[in-house]
């Protein structure tokens, strides 16, 4: 008989329903990207059908996001077509790439009243924020239930091994609950050192669940294979996806089948 074989998951995995992020498979997160409200409903629909683990929110690209009133509503309906499935909040800072640059007072207003009502489960804030600000943020998570993640993109290069683990210990220091990281990788060489940066964080950190992609055609594979050197979450397209390296759900789900047999 072969040997059990458990991919390297975190102590502390975070569960939000039915789904866990950490467990024994890789959790297939479909972004929305739809830009007016009609299509974005209509993206919902669609998506839902498609019963992913977790659905992320996209409002960087929403045409009503500087209108918190307006934004607020629109979360309202998007959770009642998602249903029980859980909910990863983002507005992408353009400098990551954003879709359009929104304000921060449109952001964090929209993210308080989005937790205030409980709207979403995740939140995510990028890394280059700082220390100060992501845990100010975090205070007002508390009680909530609300898990932060914090995000920091690297969209030329990918960073040394070391690097990604300082950086990813930066964003556990800030307060993330969920150390998320991208990269770009030039080289298969580089994508090898993306994935030993991620395992060296869950071997050091084994606490904490892992959100992370290498962008680009060389890095695809990533989004498929993460799971078996430390991420807990891939990305996979709905209607359109967020990065044009993402893989419709199908694939994904026909090929972690594989990966990670339970
Ligand atoms: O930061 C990320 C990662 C991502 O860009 C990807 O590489 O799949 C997709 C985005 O929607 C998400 O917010």
């Amino acid at each position: 008989f072969a040997e059990a074989y458990k991919r390297p998951m975190p102590t502390h995995p975070l569960s939000y329903g039915n789904t866990v992020l950490g467990g024994n498979m890789p959790v297939v997160c479909v972004p929305l990207t739809a830009t007016a409200k009609d299509k974005i409903l209509e993206e919902a629909k669609f998506v839902a059908e498609l019963k992913p683990d977790m659905v992320e929110v996209r409002a960087d690209f929403w045409d009503c996001i500087e209108d918190t009133h307006a934004s607020v509503a629109m979360l309202r309906d998007i959770d009642k077509i998602i249903g029980d499935v859980p909910m990863l909040l983002t507005v992408r800072i353009k400098a990551e790439r954003g879709y359009k640059d929104v304000s921060d007072k449109a952001k964090f207003n929209f993210y308080r009243a989005a937790a205030k009502e409980k709207l979403v489960e995740l939140i995510d804030m990028e890394l280059a924020y700082g220390e100060e600000k992501i845990q100010s943020f975090k205070k007002e998570l508390v009680n909530s239930g609300i898990s932060l993640v914090v995000a920091y993109h690297d969209m030329n290069a990918t960073p040394t091994a070391d690097e990604i683990v300082k950086i990813m210990d930066r964003e556990i220091a800030a307060g993330a609950d969920i150390a998320k990281i991208v990269v770009k990788p030039n080289s298969e060489e580089d994508v090898l050192t993306f994935l030993k940066g991620i395992l060296t964080f869950r071997r050091t950190y084994s606490k904490y669940p892992v959100i992370a992609s290498a962008s680009g055609d060389i890095g695809r594979i990533s989004r498929l294979i993460g799971g078996l050197f430390g991420i807990d979450l891939t990305f996979a397209s709905g209607v359109k996806g967020s990065n044009p390296t993402q893989m419709p759900v199908s694939v994904v789900r026909e090929a972690l089948a594989v990966i990670y047999p339970n």
